[in-house]
């Protein structure tokens, strides 16, 4: 009777382990390798540094010649990447097709030939820096997306030698 009892425990566990060898084995051979895939836009733009929340003199002193009453303009350049699955029937992470549409909507309709800090509403109360073009970039792209789960980075060159990126955190 006891000894019955172990068998049984035994051939459990044995069934447990060899099970998961098994679903081991499959998700290995059914997973499909990840991939990263940027897409690049241009727009141009004008705008000040100029913060609400600091007074005349301390903009002047923080943002120096960027706080210049008549502004200025940049051709910006802006790098979306993507992280995920490249889909087994497709061969794609995404349509790059898709992401453009995507990028049009999030990137060049708010801002292509626009001054930023009078008609972006996200600028009207926050310094349009190249920081905050890319979160705002980011909270367009994950609104509009229908996977916004492959959103991986966002990269804004405000000129050749200033960059910034952003991750969502
Ligand atoms: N942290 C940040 N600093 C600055 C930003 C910014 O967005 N984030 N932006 C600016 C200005 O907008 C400015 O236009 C940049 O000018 P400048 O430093 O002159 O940039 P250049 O690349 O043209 O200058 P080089 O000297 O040729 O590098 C300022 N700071
Ligand atoms: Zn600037």
């Amino acid at each position: 009777m006891v000894s019955s009892r172990i068998y049984h425990r035994h051939l459990t566990f044995h069934i447990f382990f060899f099970f998961n060898i098994f679903l081991r084995i499959m998700g290995d051979l059914t997973k499909q390798p990840k991939g990263y895939m940027i897409r690049r836009m241009t727009f141009s733009a004008c705008h000040r540094l100029h913060s609400p929340m600091l007074s005349d003199e301390e903009n002047k002193e923080t943002f120096g010649k960027c706080n210049h009453i008549n502004g200025h303009g940049h051709n910006y350049i802006v790098k979306v990447t993507l992280f995920g699955e490249i889909n087994h029937n497709t061969g794609m992470i995404m349509n790059m097709t898709n992401l453009k549409k995507y990028m049009q909507q999030a990137i060049m309709i708010p801002m292509d030939h626009k001054n930023l800090d009078k008609d972006v509403e996200f600028f009207l109360m926050k310094p349009s820096t190249t920081e905050n073009l890319a979160v705002f970039i980011w909270q367009n792209l994950k609104s509009i997306m229908s996977e916004p789960e492959l959103l991986y980075e966002v990269e804004v060159y405000e000129t050749e030698n200033n960059i910034v990126k952003y991750r969502g955190e």
